[in-house]
Protein backbone atom coordinates (compact mmCIF):
# COMPACT_ATOMS: atom_id res chain seq x y z
CA UNK A 1 0.00 0.00 0.00
CA UNK A 2 1.71 3.29 -0.87
CA UNK A 3 2.22 5.86 2.40
CA UNK A 4 -0.35 8.25 3.11
CA UNK A 5 0.07 11.70 3.81
CA UNK A 6 -1.41 13.48 6.23
CA UNK A 7 -4.18 16.25 5.95
CA UNK A 8 -4.74 18.72 9.42
CA UNK A 9 -7.56 21.24 8.53
CA UNK A 10 -8.50 24.22 10.70
CA UNK A 11 -7.91 22.38 14.02
CA UNK A 12 -9.17 23.90 17.02
CA UNK A 13 -8.49 22.09 20.54
CA UNK A 14 -9.51 23.58 24.13
CA UNK A 15 -8.99 22.44 27.53
CA UNK A 16 -11.77 22.20 30.33
CA UNK A 17 -10.22 23.67 33.57
CA UNK A 18 -12.35 23.41 36.68
CA UNK A 19 -15.04 22.76 34.33
CA UNK A 20 -14.88 25.96 32.00
CA UNK A 21 -13.56 25.70 28.43
CA UNK A 22 -10.26 27.74 28.35
CA UNK A 23 -9.39 29.89 25.25
CA UNK A 24 -8.19 27.54 22.64
CA UNK A 25 -5.29 25.91 23.11
CA UNK A 26 -5.03 24.96 19.56
CA UNK A 27 -7.11 27.39 16.63
CA UNK A 28 -7.75 26.95 13.46
CA UNK A 29 -4.45 24.78 12.45
CA UNK A 30 -4.11 24.09 8.95
CA UNK A 31 -1.40 21.82 7.15
CA UNK A 32 -0.86 18.75 5.66
CA UNK A 33 2.14 16.21 5.76
CA UNK A 34 2.89 14.52 2.40
CA UNK A 35 4.71 11.21 2.71
CA UNK A 36 8.45 11.57 2.61
CA UNK A 37 8.41 14.59 4.22
CA UNK A 38 9.81 15.88 7.32
CA UNK A 39 7.64 18.49 8.73
CA UNK A 40 9.26 20.95 11.48
CA UNK A 41 7.13 22.17 14.31
CA UNK A 42 8.32 25.02 16.74
CA UNK A 43 7.30 27.59 18.98
CA UNK A 44 8.36 28.59 22.41
CA UNK A 45 6.76 26.32 25.64
CA UNK A 46 3.21 26.29 25.55
CA UNK A 47 2.09 27.31 22.18
CA UNK A 48 0.50 24.35 21.19
CA UNK A 49 3.35 22.23 19.56
CA UNK A 50 1.99 18.71 21.63
CA UNK A 51 -1.66 19.37 21.66
CA UNK A 52 -1.21 19.09 17.77
CA UNK A 53 0.77 16.20 17.80
CA UNK A 54 -1.02 14.67 20.24
CA UNK A 55 -4.45 15.82 18.96
CA UNK A 56 -2.80 13.70 15.73
CA UNK A 57 -2.03 10.25 17.71
CA UNK A 58 -5.54 10.53 19.94
CA UNK A 59 -3.47 11.01 23.08
CA UNK A 60 -4.72 14.18 24.28
CA UNK A 61 -5.36 14.76 28.17
CA UNK A 62 -9.21 13.76 29.54
CA UNK A 63 -9.66 17.30 29.67
CA UNK A 64 -9.22 18.27 26.36
CA UNK A 65 -12.09 18.96 23.71
CA UNK A 66 -11.21 18.91 20.28
CA UNK A 67 -14.15 21.66 18.97
CA UNK A 68 -13.77 22.18 15.20
CA UNK A 69 -11.83 20.79 11.86
CA UNK A 70 -10.21 17.58 11.44
CA UNK A 71 -7.85 15.56 11.08
CA UNK A 72 -7.49 13.31 7.91
CA UNK A 73 -5.27 10.18 6.93
CA UNK A 74 -5.16 9.50 3.31
CA UNK A 75 -9.11 9.27 2.76
CA UNK A 76 -9.49 8.75 6.13
CA UNK A 77 -11.13 11.47 9.12
CA UNK A 78 -9.44 10.44 12.02
CA UNK A 79 -10.08 12.89 14.29
CA UNK A 80 -12.87 15.70 14.39
CA UNK A 81 -15.54 17.07 17.08
CA UNK A 82 -17.74 14.20 15.80
CA UNK A 83 -15.35 11.33 17.40
CA UNK A 84 -11.90 9.97 17.65
CA UNK A 85 -10.82 7.26 15.21
CA UNK A 86 -6.93 7.31 16.04
CA UNK A 87 -7.06 4.20 18.00
CA UNK A 88 -7.40 2.52 14.84
CA UNK A 89 -4.33 3.87 13.30
CA UNK A 90 -2.05 4.13 16.41
CA UNK A 91 0.95 2.60 16.14
CA UNK A 92 0.42 1.14 12.87
CA UNK A 93 -0.06 3.76 10.51
CA UNK A 94 1.01 6.67 12.98
CA UNK A 95 4.02 6.32 15.70
CA UNK A 96 5.08 8.34 18.01
CA UNK A 97 7.56 9.34 20.47
CA UNK A 98 7.27 11.55 23.19
CA UNK A 99 10.32 13.52 25.62
CA UNK A 100 9.94 10.57 28.33
CA UNK A 101 10.29 7.16 26.90
CA UNK A 102 9.09 6.03 29.61
CA UNK A 103 5.43 6.44 28.61
CA UNK A 104 6.11 4.21 25.98
CA UNK A 105 8.21 1.55 27.80
CA UNK A 106 6.64 -1.27 30.11
CA UNK A 107 8.75 -1.07 32.76
CA UNK A 108 8.30 -4.80 33.71
CA UNK A 109 9.29 -6.00 30.75
CA UNK A 110 12.97 -7.03 29.07
CA UNK A 111 13.63 -4.81 26.09
CA UNK A 112 14.24 -7.71 23.91
CA UNK A 113 10.80 -9.28 24.94
CA UNK A 114 9.05 -5.73 24.39
CA UNK A 115 10.97 -5.11 20.63
CA UNK A 116 9.98 -9.02 19.98
CA UNK A 117 6.72 -8.24 20.38
CA UNK A 118 6.11 -5.24 18.27
CA UNK A 119 7.67 -6.94 15.50
CA UNK A 120 5.62 -9.73 15.72
CA UNK A 121 2.97 -7.87 15.41
CA UNK A 122 3.49 -5.83 12.88
CA UNK A 123 5.94 -7.79 11.11
CA UNK A 124 4.02 -11.70 11.34
CA UNK A 125 5.87 -13.10 8.23
CA UNK A 126 9.51 -12.65 10.25
CA UNK A 127 11.04 -16.05 11.58
CA UNK A 128 12.53 -16.02 15.10
CA UNK A 129 15.88 -15.17 13.88
CA UNK A 130 14.82 -12.40 11.33
CA UNK A 131 13.08 -11.02 14.65
CA UNK A 132 16.04 -10.90 16.33
CA UNK A 133 18.37 -9.46 13.38
CA UNK A 134 16.00 -6.71 12.79
CA UNK A 135 15.55 -6.03 16.98
CA UNK A 136 19.29 -5.91 16.75
CA UNK A 137 19.62 -3.52 14.04
CA UNK A 138 17.53 -1.31 14.84
CA UNK A 139 19.25 -0.54 18.14
CA UNK A 140 22.09 -0.17 16.32
CA UNK A 141 20.81 2.31 13.86
CA UNK A 142 19.46 4.34 16.81
CA UNK A 143 23.01 4.68 18.01
CA UNK A 144 22.73 2.09 20.89
CA UNK A 145 25.97 -0.14 21.62
CA UNK A 146 26.26 -3.26 22.92
CA UNK A 147 22.69 -4.32 21.69
CA UNK A 148 23.34 -8.26 23.07
CA UNK A 149 23.04 -6.60 26.69
CA UNK A 150 20.28 -3.87 25.92
CA UNK A 151 18.14 -6.62 24.99
CA UNK A 152 18.52 -8.40 28.31
CA UNK A 153 17.76 -5.81 30.48
CA UNK A 154 14.87 -4.07 31.67
CA UNK A 155 14.08 -0.23 30.99
CA UNK A 156 15.02 1.34 34.45
CA UNK A 157 18.56 -0.65 34.05
CA UNK A 158 19.30 2.02 30.79
CA UNK A 159 20.25 5.88 31.18
CA UNK A 160 17.12 8.02 29.86
CA UNK A 161 18.68 8.71 26.52
CA UNK A 162 19.24 5.28 25.71
CA UNK A 163 15.54 4.71 26.65
CA UNK A 164 14.26 7.31 24.20
CA UNK A 165 16.47 5.11 21.29
CA UNK A 166 14.99 2.27 22.41
CA UNK A 167 11.68 4.38 22.31
CA UNK A 168 12.41 5.40 18.62
CA UNK A 169 13.59 1.76 17.87
CA UNK A 170 9.77 0.45 18.85
CA UNK A 171 8.19 3.12 17.31
CA UNK A 172 9.63 2.60 13.61
CA UNK A 173 8.87 -1.48 13.58
CA UNK A 174 5.57 -0.55 11.94
CA UNK A 175 6.88 1.80 9.53
CA UNK A 176 4.26 4.21 9.93
CA UNK A 177 3.24 6.11 7.53
CA UNK A 178 3.38 8.89 9.60
CA UNK A 179 5.69 9.71 12.49
CA UNK A 180 4.78 12.08 15.79
CA UNK A 181 8.31 12.87 17.26
CA UNK A 182 7.81 15.24 20.05
CA UNK A 183 11.16 16.40 21.57
CA UNK A 184 12.81 13.08 21.05
CA UNK A 185 16.00 13.63 20.51
CA UNK A 186 15.93 16.46 23.18
CA UNK A 187 17.26 14.50 26.47
CA UNK A 188 20.38 12.93 23.96
CA UNK A 189 23.90 14.29 23.68
CA UNK A 190 25.14 15.94 20.51
CA UNK A 191 26.52 12.68 18.85
CA UNK A 192 23.81 10.37 19.90
CA UNK A 193 21.82 12.79 18.82
CA UNK A 194 23.30 13.10 15.34
CA UNK A 195 22.90 9.35 14.84
CA UNK A 196 18.72 9.25 15.87
CA UNK A 197 18.36 12.01 13.77
CA UNK A 198 19.95 10.39 10.64
CA UNK A 199 18.03 7.60 11.24
CA UNK A 200 15.08 9.13 11.02
CA UNK A 201 15.65 11.69 8.36
CA UNK A 202 17.09 8.05 6.76
CA UNK A 203 12.88 5.89 7.24
CA UNK A 204 11.70 9.22 6.28
CA UNK A 205 13.58 9.29 2.63
CA UNK A 206 13.63 5.50 2.40
CA UNK A 207 10.39 4.42 2.98
CA UNK A 208 8.42 7.25 2.14
CA UNK A 209 7.57 7.45 5.82
CA UNK A 210 6.27 11.38 6.75
CA UNK A 211 7.65 12.75 9.99
CA UNK A 212 6.20 15.50 12.40
CA UNK A 213 9.54 16.52 14.35
CA UNK A 214 8.15 19.28 17.20
CA UNK A 215 11.72 20.68 18.90
CA UNK A 216 12.50 23.70 20.74
CA UNK A 217 15.17 23.98 18.84
CA UNK A 218 15.16 25.69 15.83
CA UNK A 219 18.61 25.17 14.33
CA UNK A 220 17.75 21.57 14.56
CA UNK A 221 15.01 21.97 12.50
CA UNK A 222 16.54 24.35 10.04
CA UNK A 223 19.00 21.24 9.49
CA UNK A 224 16.57 18.33 9.36
CA UNK A 225 12.98 19.58 7.94
CA UNK A 226 11.86 20.23 4.33
CA UNK A 227 9.47 22.70 5.83
CA UNK A 228 8.70 24.15 8.92
CA UNK A 229 5.93 25.43 10.82
CA UNK A 230 6.13 27.99 13.26
CA UNK A 231 3.59 28.55 16.15
CA UNK A 232 2.72 30.90 19.09
CA UNK A 233 0.09 31.15 21.51
CA UNK A 234 -1.88 28.21 19.60
CA UNK A 235 -1.75 29.60 16.06
CA UNK A 236 0.36 28.94 13.54
CA UNK A 237 2.57 31.75 12.66
CA UNK A 238 4.44 31.09 9.32
CA UNK A 239 4.49 27.88 7.29
CA UNK A 240 7.27 27.92 4.77
CA UNK A 241 10.48 25.99 3.33
CA UNK A 242 13.04 25.18 5.80
CA UNK A 243 15.60 27.84 4.21
CA UNK A 244 13.17 30.64 3.72
CA UNK A 245 11.85 30.17 7.48
CA UNK A 246 15.48 30.66 8.89
CA UNK A 247 17.24 32.85 6.55
CA UNK A 248 14.03 34.97 5.05
CA UNK A 249 11.60 34.72 7.70
CA UNK A 250 8.18 36.31 7.17
CA UNK A 251 6.70 36.87 10.23
CA UNK A 252 8.17 38.99 13.09
CA UNK A 253 7.70 36.22 15.69
CA UNK A 254 10.10 34.14 13.69
CA UNK A 255 12.41 36.99 13.15
CA UNK A 256 12.54 37.15 16.96
CA UNK A 257 12.97 33.56 18.15
CA UNK A 258 15.70 33.24 15.46
CA UNK A 259 17.17 36.18 16.93
CA UNK A 260 17.63 34.80 20.12
CA UNK A 261 19.33 32.18 18.66
CA UNK A 262 23.02 33.37 19.10
CA UNK A 263 24.71 31.58 16.28
CA UNK A 264 21.83 33.02 13.81
CA UNK A 265 22.01 37.07 12.38
CA UNK A 266 18.90 37.76 10.56
N1 LIG B 1 -4.06 19.07 30.48
C1 LIG B 1 -4.12 20.38 30.31
N2 LIG B 1 -5.06 21.11 30.95
C2 LIG B 1 -5.17 22.45 30.78
N3 LIG B 1 -4.37 23.14 29.96
C3 LIG B 1 -3.39 22.48 29.30
C4 LIG B 1 -3.22 21.08 29.45
N4 LIG B 1 -2.19 20.70 28.64
C5 LIG B 1 -1.74 21.82 28.04
N5 LIG B 1 -2.46 22.88 28.44
C6 LIG B 1 -2.27 24.28 28.00
O1 LIG B 1 -2.35 24.33 26.58
C7 LIG B 1 -1.40 25.24 26.05
C8 LIG B 1 -0.53 24.54 25.02
O2 LIG B 1 0.25 23.53 25.69
P1 LIG B 1 1.17 22.51 24.89
O3 LIG B 1 1.69 21.53 25.90
O4 LIG B 1 0.44 22.00 23.72
O5 LIG B 1 2.36 23.47 24.40
P2 LIG B 1 3.81 23.09 23.89
O6 LIG B 1 4.13 24.08 22.85
O7 LIG B 1 3.86 21.64 23.52
O8 LIG B 1 4.69 23.34 25.18
P3 LIG B 1 6.04 22.57 25.63
O9 LIG B 1 7.07 22.93 24.60
O10 LIG B 1 6.32 23.15 26.97
O11 LIG B 1 5.73 21.11 25.67
C9 LIG B 1 -0.62 25.80 27.22
O12 LIG B 1 -1.19 27.03 27.59
C10 LIG B 1 -0.86 24.78 28.31
O13 LIG B 1 -0.83 25.39 29.59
Amino acid sequence: MDAQGLQVDNLTVAYRVSGELAAPALRDATFQLNPGEILGLVGESGSGKSTLGRSIIGLLPSNAEVRDGEIRLGNSVIMSPRGDRTRQFRGSHVGYVFQNALSSLNPTMRIGTQLNQVIRRHRPNLSRRERRHLAQDLLERNALRDVDRVLRVFPHQLSGGMRQRVAIALAVVARPDVLIADECTTALDVSAQAKVVDHLAGLVREEGMAMLFITHDLLLAGDLCDRICVMKDGAIMELGRAEQVIFDPVHAYTQSLLASVPRIEV
